[in-house]
């Protein structure tokens, strides 16, 4: 049985909520815990498409620190929406930007990944929607993917005329052969959710969210009987490279981020994709 919210973080607003005070739907990240298993889901829940603005990755990034220190038992991450887990960065946060909320926003994302990529408790991904570039960074930070039918998931960047950072890339070959992860990087694919299963992008398919969760519960179950501390340090240690390399680069990634997207070329090229998306849903 969930047990309500334990603690839904920074509200829309961006002002820091607190213990069980107002309702779940305010807030950016809701936090359930498991009586039984001590297993938290956790909802990611800006509206319309879960954009990651500089806001909610605040929000993912105190519920991160908050199973951390409550030493959590596993965690399945989800979405509110129907249709879509998680749109990738709010394109907002680099269309125009200001460079103080720019390096805030990107510094903040690094900390996600960070947390996310390097948890020492097993993380699944409940992918219920679509889940392009930075909505597909956080479920390829999780050990496990279990994705609903008939959505898209990918690092579509390049079609974005944009590149994906190296730990974005570093993240997909962990989960795919080195090979199909560059074909899928250069040619900024989106596969279906069939596709991603037969390129091992996700792990299983589930026929609804509530499927999604029961596999992403019995993925959590498999290290019942795994000491955690055995577990954490062996995952902390396969993924230790990939950490470190962005630990000793944080400042420079940060900077090559501004450069590279205050660009007039990647504005340009970042309007026209906002045009298109607003003329589409417009519809
Ligand atoms: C060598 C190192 C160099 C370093 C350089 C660094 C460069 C940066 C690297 C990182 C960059 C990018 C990573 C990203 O994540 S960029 C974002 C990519 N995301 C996408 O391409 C997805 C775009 N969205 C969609 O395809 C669809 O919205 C959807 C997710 C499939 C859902 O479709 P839908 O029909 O359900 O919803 P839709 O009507 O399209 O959208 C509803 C409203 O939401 C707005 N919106 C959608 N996506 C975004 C977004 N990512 N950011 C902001 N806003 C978004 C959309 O415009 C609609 O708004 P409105 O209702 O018209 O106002």
């Amino acid at each position: 049985m969930l047990r309500s919210v334990l603690r839904a973080s920074t509200t829309r607003l961006g002002v820091t909520g607190s213990r069980f005070c107002s309702s779940a739907a305010d807030k950016l990240v809701i936090t359930e815990v498991d009586d039984k298993t001590g297993y938290a889901t956790v909802t990611l829940n800006r509206p319309p498409v879960n954009s990651l603005n500089l806001e909610l990755l605040t929000a993912i990034s105190e519920t991160l620190d908050d199973l951390q220190n409550n030493k959590s038992r596993g965690m399945i991450l989800t979405s509110s929406s129907k249709s879509v887990f998680s749109a990738g960065l709010d394109i907002m946060e680099m269309y125009k930007p200001k460079v103080d909320r720019m390096k805030e926003f990107w510094s903040t994302l690094q900390d996600v990944w960070f947390k996310l990529y390097g948890s020492p408790f097993p993380t699944v991904a409940a992918i219920n929607g679509h889940s392009p570039a930075g909505g597909c960074l956080l479920s390829l930070c999780c050990e496990y993917r279990v994705m609903c039918q008939n959505y898209t998931i990918g690092l579509n960047e390049t079609r974005l005329g944009i590149v994906a950072p190296t730990w974005f890339m570093a993240s997909m070959r962990n989960a795919m052969s080195r090979r199909d992860a560059e074909m899928a990087l250069t040619l900024g694919t989106l596969f279906t959710t069939d596709e991603a299963l037969k390129v091992g992008l996700v792990d299983e398919v589930a026929t609804s969210k509530e499927d999604a969760i029961a596999k992403a519960t019995a993925f959590l179950d498999k290290f019942k009987k795994i000491s955690p501390q055995a577990r954490s340090m062996t995952k902390q240690a396969l993924r230790s490279k990939d950490i470190m390399e962005l630990e000793d680069n944080r400042t420079q990634d940060i900077d090559l981020f501004v450069y590279a997207v205050t660009q007039p070329k990647v504005q340009k090229g970042l309007e026209m994709y906002l045009e298109a998306l607003k003329a589409k849903s417009a519809k």
